[in-house]
Parts: structure tokens; sequence; C-alpha cells
């Protein structure tokens, strides 16, 4: 932190102190503004002298009430406050991990290296709890000089019981949007150019593995319909791993939206479990033109939806029989270890419930895109999204890099 002292031990600032310097000052009971600008801390009405008590060297500007804060501590010129036992802020944490509607504004991340990636990748940390110093050190502290550092002990922090209290360091950052993040291609590689689309994946975990596997096969970028689970829920964090700092994903679209953000040339494809099973068409069929669903010996019952966000909706269904008369003739099905990209690709994964949607097929089918099929052993169903996402992302990657050797 520039401009500040720096110490390898925290040090402990008495009640009423909150400067960088140490200097003692008397008990205050009025609000200290720390101004950015001037690189100080002024108390505006001072109960000694009523002149300003200017704390040098801080370059962060924030409000303090010292009536509720007794104790502050600085480490390596990073000042923090220490909750008092009891405090309700940490609260706040389980409120918003726990509330779709605060996490439009505001998200909690949980971990040193999640609240490292997003603090890297740009995003805005407004309150930072932590328990360990040595934790917090391993941060980078220069991106902290606007947050409300926090050190409270670990047996406040049972006060949230959804939240994972094995972590060292939680945080509430202003919700990130993907278009003002940085992603590291020096730290995470160069992506190729394929897209994953969700179509409303819902069960958390799974959307969490999706994303995980998007960055992991070192996708460009997921786009999520409306009727996918929240990103920022905690599950969904989870079993990403990091994932939401690594490329960008954006949720909450509609497919026009989703259109929009594809590249124009960009094939879209369909991840689509109902072509086939083995028993009728083995691995080394080539997969037909196109053909009507009762060929396939699909389980029963399967339907289309037509409005991706809206699944309570039984109107919305239609046969998928009848679908593909009417909408998808042009579809064809195809084996997914044959090649099926050139140039940007995109895939769309369909949800536990309904599968895809009719927009996901009407979309594969106007960029000329395929059904990609993983062939199973009679009998089975489908494989989870996460899982089938996993197979025919990293099939995608291993085409692209093949086909740029290819034009090398
Ligand atoms: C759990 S499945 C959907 C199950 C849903 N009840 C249905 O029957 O459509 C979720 C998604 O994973 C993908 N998927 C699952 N198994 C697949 C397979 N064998 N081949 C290609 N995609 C598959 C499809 O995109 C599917 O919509």
């Amino acid at each position: 932190v520039s401009g500040v002292v720096s110490v390898n031990e925290p040090t402990e600032i008495s009640e009423g102190v909150i400067s960088q310097t140490s200097e003692r000052s008397s008990q205050h009971n009025n609000d200290i503004t720390r101004n950015t600008d001037k690189s100080s801390i002024e108390n505006p009405v001072s109960p000694n002298n009523s002149q300003p008590v200017q704390f040098s060297h801080i370059n962060r500007q924030k409000v303090i009430n010292l009536t509720s804060r007794t104790r502050f501590g600085e480490v390596d010129g990073l000042l923090y406050e220490k909750l008092h036992p009891g405090d309700k802020s940490l609260a706040k944490l389980a409120r918003i991990a726990g509330s779709k509607k605060l996490r439009e504004h505001q998200v909690v991340l949980e971990g040193k290296h999640l609240v490292c990636s997003a603090l890297d990748a740009g995003a805005e940390a407004q309150t930072l709890y932590f328990s360990s110093v040595d934790a917090l050190r391993e941060l980078p502290l220069d991106k902290l000089r606007q947050t409300n550092v926090v050190k409270v002990k670990m047996e406040d922090a049972q006060v949230w019981s959804e939240l994972d209290t094995s972590q060292e360091i939680i945080a509430i950052f202003k919700r990130p949007e993907a278009s003002r993040l940085t992603f590291s291609e020096e730290k995470y590689g160069r992506a190729v150019p394929l897209t994953l689309i969700c179509d409303t994946v819902r069960d958390p975990g799974n959307l969490g593995s999706v994303l995980r596997s998007a960055a992991a096969a070192g996708c460009h970028s997921v786009l999520l319909t409306k009727g996918c689970v929240d990103i920022w829920e905690l599950k969904v964090l989870r079993a990403a791993m990091g994932a939401h700092f690594r490329l960008p994903i954006i949720p909450n679209l509609t497919w026009t939206d989703i259109s929009n953000h594809l590249p124009k040339t960009s094939t879209v494809h369909v991840a689509d479990n109902h072509s086939t099973t083995m028993g009728k068409h083995n691995d080394n069929t080539t997969p037909q033109k196109h053909r009507r669903p009762s060929d396939y010996g699909w389980v029963k019952g399967h339907q289309y939806q037509s409005k991706a966000h809206d699944d309570d909706d039984a109107n919305d269904l239609c046969s998928l029989e009848d679908y593909c008369d009417e909408n998808s003739k042009s579809l064809e099905t195809q084996l997914y270890y044959t090649d099926w990209v050139a140039g940007h690709t995109s895939l769309i994964i369909g949800g536990e419930t309904h599968g895809l949607s009719r927009e996901a097929l009407q979309l594969a089918e106007r960029t000329s895109g395929r059904r990609l099929l993983i062939p199973m052993v009679d009998g089975v169903d489908s494989l989870n999204s996460a899982i089938a996402a996993g197979v025919l992302l990293f099939e995608g990657r291993k085409q692209l890099l093949s086909l740029e050797k290819i034009r090398v």
C-alpha cells in the first residue's frame, strides 16, 4: 500500500485510535471520514480542539462510527477494525448469501483463493472479514484501499450457518459484471473460440460444475438463459471453483440477447440426449439426417419447452414429435466425437428437468448447427448436464486445437 507504514507484525491500535502512524488520540465519538484525495483521514470535529485530526498517508475513504467500534489494527499498512463480540453486522453476509434480491447488488465470496481471483479480475470488495492475519496477507492488499476491512473471531463467524465457517476470509463484493472484469490470458491461457450456452440449468451444483468445466476447457465465454440458477449463489460459487473470474459468464439473457452476444459466424450446436440409444444406433453407425422421434426408442414423455424460464406453464410444452415435425427438420444428429467445429462454435446444454428448449433448437437450426449425441447404453435416458457439458466441451476443445494446427 503506497505511502503507509509497513510492519511485519500486525499492529493493534487501542480504543479510539485509527492512525496508521500509531498516533494515539483521545476518545472520539464522531464519524471519521478518510479522504482519498487528500491522502488523509479527517475527523470533522475533534472533541479537544475542534480542528480536524489528520491521519497522514492513508489512501482510503470511509466513515467509521467510533461509538460502535472500539479497536483497530493494521497489517502491512492496511488498516482494519476489530469486530465486537456479538456484533450483528456479520449477519448481513448470511442475508446477502440467502437472498436473490440482495444478490442483484452485492455478492458474498468465501475463501482467500476466490477473493484473490475476484480482486485480481478487478471486482470491487466492499467489506472484507478475516479471521487470520496470515490469510489476509496473501491477498493483494493494494486492491483493498477502498474496502472496509474487519477482523472477526472464528467464534463470531458461527452466527451464519449457511456460510462455510472454515474460511478465513469472507467478503462482500459489489455484484461483478463480466464486462467490467479482466480475464488474464497470461494467467489462464488463451481461450478457444467455443461458447457454452446453458438453457435453464437450475441445479446450483450442476451449474457450478458446468462453469468449472467451461473454464478448464478454456472456453471463450458462457451465456445463461434467464431460467438458470443465479450464478452468485453460494453453491454455484463453491462448485465453480473460481470459474467466475476466469472467463466471461453472462447471466439472465433472453434468446435474442444470446444471439446478439454471439459472433455472427458462430455455429450453434445442441447437446441432445434424445437422439438415440446404443441398442438402436451404435457407435459405428453414421447418424441419420433426420429421424422421427419414434425411430429412436426414447423414454416416453419428453417434452420441449417453448419458454426457457417458465417451465411451470404446461401449455407452453409441446411433444417432441410435434416439435421436430414443425421446426427442426434440418437439424441433423451426429456423434459427438466426429467433427463439429469450424471457426467460432457454440454449444447449448439443456437443463435438468426439460432438457433443450424450443428456442435452443431454433437457434441451432438458424446457424446450421447439429444435434450432438454422446451415445449411451440401452435403457439410459440421459447424462447429468454437467457431465454432458464436460464431455462435449473437451471434445470441442480438442477439435478446435487440431483445426488450428492444420491451419498453421
Ligand atoms: C439431464 S439431461 C435432460 C434430461 C431431461 N429430462 C430430458 O429428457 O430432456 C440435461 C442435458 O444434458 C445434455 N445431455 C445429457 N445426456 C446427453 C447425451 N447422451 N448426449 C448429448 N447430450 C446429453 C442435454 O443437453 C440435456 O438436455
